[in-house]
């Protein structure tokens, strides 16, 4: 079995931060890359407070504390994860931009490297085939925030081969998260259970069937979720909610999982959720 012991990410934001976060934190030398100082700086900024906030908490010592922010170098480019055992990739959820980044990755890593990406409902088939190396390409989808999430879902592509499969599930135990195995199809499992349950939510609120406040504390009172889907949209971000529809609604097809009409519009409105201050409820900026 593969040993991993360097770890490159690509992408510092919200979700590369965290991943770069827990790789850190199980011992894993970290490499993190993205396309600006200031994206570099605001993450490691936000591994320092989240690092600081289990140390409050007691889950970390100060000392570990300090040894994984010690793991975690970062660099403006990817050539500088020439050798690392294994790369994650955790860009800007679009097509092109990741098949640019795997087709450079390709090139730049030893043949062996496993290259995994945390996208959340791009095709790994289709990523893997910007690459001359599809069965060392598989699905490693974390869930924010990251190092809180326990779920890893890994998604094989068309043709992962086992190996890989086995190395990334293995590496999810590493980092102290449940691997779910699921295979490539739109939404993987959580999008696409999750997503047609708040596109309902807001047809309910569109057609006046309840408030949102009411929708969501059906679902926290009557199923005890920890929170309801309008303001688990909220969180999530309008925007993306509606993408995510539309993959579904193109790889699986259907009227069933159209964007309601009302996302689509508050979405058009500027109302993204928290990051924009409004969405289904207001936040104070
Ligand atoms: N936010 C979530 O809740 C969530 C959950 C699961 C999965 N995801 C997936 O994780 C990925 C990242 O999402 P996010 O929320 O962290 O996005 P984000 O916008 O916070 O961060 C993306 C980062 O990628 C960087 N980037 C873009 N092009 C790059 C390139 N060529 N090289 C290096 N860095 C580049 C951007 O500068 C940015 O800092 C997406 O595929 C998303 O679908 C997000």
């Amino acid at each position: 079995m593969l040993e991993i012991k360097r770890v490159g990410v690509v992408g510092a934001g919200t979700m590369g931060n965290g991943i770069a976060h827990v790789c850190a934190r199980a011992g894993l030398d970290v490499v993190l890359c993205d396309v600006q100082q200031g994206f570099l700086d605001r993450a490691v900024a936000a591994i320092e407070k989240n690092l600081a906030r289990e140390v409050a908490k007691g889950k970390l010592t100060a000392q570990q504390s300090d040894e994984a922010k010690a793991k975690i170098a970062t660099s403006l480019t990817m050539n500088a994860l020439g050798d690392c055992d294994l790369v994650i990739e955790a860009a800007t959820e679009k097509f092109a931009v990741k098949a640019e980044i795997f087709r450079d990755l390709d090139r730049i890593l030893m043949p062996g490297t496993i290259l995994a990406t945390n996208t959340s409902s791009i095709s790994i088939t289709k990523i893997a085939a910007e690459t001359e190396r599809a069965e060392r390409v598989i699905g490693m989808h974390f869930f924010n925030p990251v190092p809180v999430m326990q779920l890893v879902e890994v998604i094989r592509g068309l043709a992962t081969s086992q190996y890989t499969f086995a190395a990334v599930e293995a590496l999810a135990v590493r980092l102290g998260k449940a691997p779910v195995e699921v295979n490539d199809a739109a939404g993987f499992v959580s999008n696409r259970v999750l997503m047609p349950l708040i596109n309902e939510a807001a047809y309910a609120v569109m057609e006046g069937v309840a408030t949102a406040e009411a929708v969501d504390k059906v679902f926290v009172l009557g199923m005890a979720h920890p929170m309801g889907p309008l303001t688990l949209a909220d969180f999530i971000g309008l925007d993306v909610c509606v993408d995510i529809m539309r993959v579904l609604a193109e790889g699986l097809g259907g009227p069933k999982y159209n964007p309601c009409p009302l996302l689509v519009r508050m979405v058009d409105a500027g109302w993204l959720g928290r990051k924009s201050g409004r969405g289904f409820y207001t936040y104070p900026q």
